[in-house]
């Protein structure tokens, strides 16, 4: 996340650390979502067949042991049937994990709520990324979940020549455009957004940013609309 803020420990407890095994150490490569106790939605992009993967919940400071943090083994991985890593455009840039087993759910650990099918939040509404990414475009990670609010920018502005134009469809979200955005390493994690009453629903999947700097102006932070997949997502 860049030109974020260290978010408060644990106060968005469905976001995970998914981390891929290289050799005989694992290290983190994106986010994702607890959406149901023993599902974890991510992107697609974050998934390299053959790769050995496993969830981290309860995370906050990836260098300390902190009492909270709960491992989990991914015993099935589900990418979205449409998704062609060679063509980001198209979407359909999400996966679904399912865990071993279901981790024990806490105050530091809890399922996500998605919104209703086709719900999109309109423009303005104040949406928070969160994530390990880097801090800057090439920067480094952080050891500390950090979070920005990020703003949504309607469909017809983000669609517009000068932003993402035709690249951008209607199964996104675009969020931020600003100074502020999602930086690698955020791919696959929650776009939290606080609905009238009070509660999170998320809405997005952390798919893309500019491929020149991560908080490109007009270049909003762009995400799998989760709202779009109601059906494919309650199949499982
Ligand atoms: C829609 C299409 C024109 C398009 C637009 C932007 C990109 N961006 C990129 O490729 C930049 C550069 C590093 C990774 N990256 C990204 O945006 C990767 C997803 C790459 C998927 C394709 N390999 N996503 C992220 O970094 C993010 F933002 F989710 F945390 C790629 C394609």
């Amino acid at each position: 996340v860049v030109n974020g803020e260290e978010a408060r420990p644990h106060s968005w407890p469905w976001q995970i650390s998914l981390q891929v095994k290289h050799g005989s150490r694992f290290h983190h490569t994106c986010g994702g979502t607890l959406i149901a106790p023993r599902w974890v939605l991510t992107a697609g992009h974050c998934i390299t067949p053959g790769d050995v993967y496993r969830v981290v919940l309860g995370e906050h400071d990836q260098s300390q042991q902190e009492g909270s943090e709960q491992l989990r083994d991914v015993m099935r991985i589900i990418v979205h049937p449409d998704w062609d890593i060679d063509f980001v455009a198209r979407g359909n840039d999400l996966a679904l994990l399912k865990l071993d087993k279901s981790p024990v759910l806490s105050d530091s650990v809890g399922v996500a709520c998605l919104p209703p099918p086709g719900e999109t939040p309109p423009h303005g509404t104040p949406c928070y990324i969160s994530g390990w990414g880097n801090l800057y475009t090439h920067g480094p990670m952080p050891d500390r979940l950090q979070q920005a609010l990020l703003p949504v920018v309607g469909h017809s502005v983000c669609s517009q020549s000068d932003w993402w134009g035709i690249n951008v469809k209607n199964t996104m979200i675009c969020a931020g455009g600003g100074e502020v955005s999602g930086c690698n390493g955020d791919s696959g994690g929650p776009l939290s957004c606080v609905s009238t009453d009070g509660r999170w629903f998320v809405h997005g999947v952390t798919s893309f940013v500019s491929s020149r700097v991560c908080n490109e102006e007009k270049k909003p932070t762009v995400f799998t609309r989760t709202s779009a997949y109601s059906q494919w997502l309650s199949e499982k």
